[in-house]
């Protein structure tokens, strides 16, 4: 945001403290948006920064002021953007209709977004669409059939270099693989052959059926949407052995060739047909493009882990192995130890839960995932959940760790029913939670309490009928360990899977049913701590009765511990990591924000262009998390920030002349997140972007901030926008107040000590 006012600068002069003023003034630098609070960005309110919402190109400004003149509530905004015309197509119902008459006649580029239970249905259709267009439109494609040198007609049959390999060359892969049409490709594979890759990719088994990161799929089975990006560890894809009793050699054999003849061009048949076995699985790969992946790599800085060619693709010194007819629809093939490695504790563990799921009696089992930090807690709980859909339908899943969330917003606690495998990087599945609350940070370590309550509050909304995973935190030592100790009693889990390596030198304490019986925990105590303390002469004080309470609550069950070994290349090293833990948040807010693209991938659109909702002071409370905001500052830091956006129990008292702010940071069902984009003193209006389907935003009435900032890469590329880039300047002085930031200690202390003090 540009402070060029003299009476915007003395605005901010007034509400910052000098100390947040200075800041060294760097040239370019883009933001003014910096910390008043200690956690939270401020940018100054104009009522030229509120208004001059950059216009989408084409859209004349004139009429994208009068799109957002009118004052209204959530509903209202709703209906004002159907006027308008330029309304993003996701948010309203009508278009929400559209979309699914869309996806149903969707072609193979733009579909991938990720797909629950409901969607699942329109998932098929659109194979079936897609396969009647193929066979329909067999003479609209050239048959490309090139691959590695070879002529048309002929297959790319290649086989591995062992030494090429090592010496880091590109070399042959030793896969049936044809390109029958422009974005598509069959793949044969013979079994327990795997092709490991980086790229993205829709798969379809046509024939037999294969194994991707603990998930199954099989002739039947709709598409599956691959990512495998730089980000994580490469994804491999193994075929499974299969036979049909019954069923002769031969007869396999012709069922293969009557798929075939269902979905391969008649030219490029042949070739295909010489290769077929009778146990060998047949694989569609088709070139995936969805409004994700284009959103995301309209970002030059995340460019790079979209990019599909291989030269592009991020694969640094890797060495690839040759496949034309792949690495033309954007996967490219790479060695098998380039994949994820699967230690035998990981895969014995995987199968003694699965059985435990599938064979027990006695209720789902609740599995605690624990460990420190990049051990490959989120790895391991993905194989797992998949594993699990292979059999049943829904599993539930609790996300307790703030900063690496998997499918929720970061800063967000959550349970989510998971009911699609898991097959991509989490800023690629970004999807609606079943309960949610917004902590607000990405590390607990501001207010310990609010977290365990938090998990309290969300527990609350596990329905017991499916087997539930928690993951959590990497922090396993100090006040880490305590809390970790505090969820295993709350929460009661039947196992609990501690990830370690040997080759870390200090690993944290075996988390047994022992330990965690006599441990101290933050809000709960161990059996030693109970016992040692001096029986009550009279009775209990207000805050033993809370603890007593607490620890009958906790029940001391016992569980199981079951200790897994990492042992990929790196394990919990964090300067092994390609990406760190702050780009992958943003990745994800971006993915979240992704939603709001348009269906149709060749036109993606930025944020800034798209319309906001507009919402009145009076129909929504703030309140900024895990610091104090003066009343009258509130809008200097919701402006221009992140905000999740809940639902309160009680209803919100409107204030005549300024915004509503609440007294205490609720814990409270969120929505999801969103951008105030812009406020309106005059109006008495907030302008919000965000993705959340118009039948919630109509439940929502209160907002709340946090240390959860907007990816600056939102500020650095807004294209089509002539002049003065809103957000942003190039001259700016740090002399003016608000330009510095106030760090705030973020150690917790131990209740004795906050007692002491006070
Ligand atoms: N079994 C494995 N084989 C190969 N690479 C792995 C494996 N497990 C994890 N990795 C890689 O290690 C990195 C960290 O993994 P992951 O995110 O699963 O760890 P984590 O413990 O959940 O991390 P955090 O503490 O940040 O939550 C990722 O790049 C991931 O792809």
């Amino acid at each position: 945001m540009r402070v060029s006012s003299p009476k915007a600068a003395a605005c901010l002069k007034q509400a910052v403290p000098t100390a947040a003023r200075r800041r060294r003034w760097k040239r370019k630098a883009m933001l003014v948006l910096t910390d008043v609070s200690g956690a939270k960005q401020l940018s100054v309110l104009t009522r030229r920064c509120c208004l001059h919402a950059p216009c989408r190109r084409g859209v004349k400004r004139s009429r994208h002021r009068q799109s957002i003149k009118n004052a209204a509530t959530w509903k209202c905004a709703e209906e004002v953007c159907k006027e308008d015309e330029i309304m993003r197509s996701s948010a309203t119902e009508q278009d929400e209709e559209q979309h699914e008459e869309e996806n149903n006649t969707e072609s193979p580029r733009n579909s991938g977004r990720k797909i629950n239970g409901s969607h699942k249905k329109s998932r098929t259709q659109e194979n079936q669409a897609c396969t009647a267009a193929e066979i329909d439109g067999e003479a609209m494609y050239t048959d490309s059939f090139a691959p590695n040198g070879v002529p048309n007609g002929e297959s790319s049959q290649d086989f591995i270099d062992d030494d090429a390999v090592s010496s880091g060359a590109s070399t042959r892969l030793c896969l049936t693989a044809v390109n029958i049409r422009n974005d598509q490709s069959i793949v044969l594979m013979s079994p327990s052959q795997k092709l490991t890759f980086r790229g993205r990719c829709r798969v379809t088994c046509l024939y037999g059926s294969v194994q991707v990161l603990g998930f199954t799929i099989g002739q039947g089975q709709p598409a599956y949407c691959l990512y495998s990006l730089p980000t994580h560890a490469a994804m491999s894809i193994e075929a499974l052995p299969h036979c049909k009793p019954g069923r002769t050699k031969r007869e396999m054999k012709m069922e293969v060739k009557a798929v075939f003849r269902q979905r391969v061009p008649a030219a490029s048949r042949h070739s295909l047909m010489k290769e077929v076995t009778s146990s060998c699985s047949v694989l569609l790969f088709e070139h995936l493009d969805t409004p994700g992946t284009v959103f995301l790599s309209s970002f030059p800085e995340y460019r790079e882990v979209f990019a599909s060619h291989s030269k592009k693709m991020n694969l640094g010194k890797l060495p690839f192995l040759e496949c034309s007819a792949l690495t033309s629809i954007g996967v490219v093939p790479l060695p098998d130890d380039q994949g994820i490695t699967i230690s035998e504790s990981w895969m014995a563990t995987v199968q003694e839960l699965l059985k435990t799921c599938l064979e027990d009696d006695d209720g789902y089992p609740i599995i605690l995932v624990c460990g420190g930090k990049n051990i490959g807690k989120s790895t391991f709980h993905r194989y797992l959940l998949n594993s699990l859909l292979n059999h049943i339908p829904c599993v539930e899943f609790l996300e307790l760790d703030v900063g690496q969330t998997e499918f929720s917003p970061p800063g967000c606690m959550a349970l989510h029913l998971v009911t699609d495998p898991v097959l991509s990087p989490p800023y690629m599945h970004q999807c609606e939670p079943h309960k949610m609350v917004y902590y607000g940070d990405v590390s607990c370590e501001r207010d310990l309490d609010r977290y365990v309550e938090t998990v309290k509050y969300l527990y609350a909304g596990y329905t017991k009928e499916t087997p539930l995973i928690i993951n959590t935190m990497g922090w396993v030592k100090g006040f880490g360990l305590s809390i970790l100790v505090d969820l295993i009693r709350l929460l009661s889990p039947t196992h609990v899977v501690q990830l370690g390596s040997a080759e870390r030198s200090q690993e944290p304490a075996a988390l047994t049913p022992e330990f965690v019986q006599t441990a101290a925990g933050w809000q709960t105590k161990g059996k030693q701590h109970i016992q040692q303390k001096p029986e009550p002469l009279n009775s209990l004080s207000e805050e033993e009765e809370q603890d007593e309470h607490l620890n009958l609550q906790a029940g001391f069950q016992r569980h199981r511990l079951m200790r897994v070994q990492s042992e990929f290349p790196g394990v919990g090293d964090r300067r092994s990591l390609k990406f760190r833990s702050n780009v992958l948040r943003d990745l994800a807010l971006l993915g979240c924000f992704s939603q709001l693209q348009p269906l149709d991938t060749r036109c993606p659109m930025p944020l800034h262009s798209m319309l906001p909702y507009q919402v009145p002071f009076s129909a929504v409370a703030l309140q900024v998390l895990h610091c104090d905001v003066t009343p009258t500052h509130i809008l200097y830091a919701a402006n221009a920030s992140l905000v999740a956006l809940c639902r309160i129990p009680n209803a919100v008292s409107s204030q005549a002349n300024g915004p509503v702010v609440l007294p205490q940071a609720p814990i409270c069902d969120c929505f999801g997140v969103g951008i105030i984009r812009g406020i309106n003193l005059e109006k008495k209006l907030y302008y919000i972007l965000t993705p959340i389907p118009v039948a919630r935003l109509k439940q929502v009435n209160c907002l709340l901030m946090g240390a959860v900032t907007i990816p600056h890469s939102l500020f650095r590329n807004q294209p089509g926008v002539i002049g003065e880039v809103p957000y942003i300047t190039s001259d700016y002085s740090f002399d003016v107040s608000g330009a510095g930031k106030i760090k705030v200690g973020t150690q917790p202390r131990r209740r004795g000590h906050v007692k002491a003090v006070s």
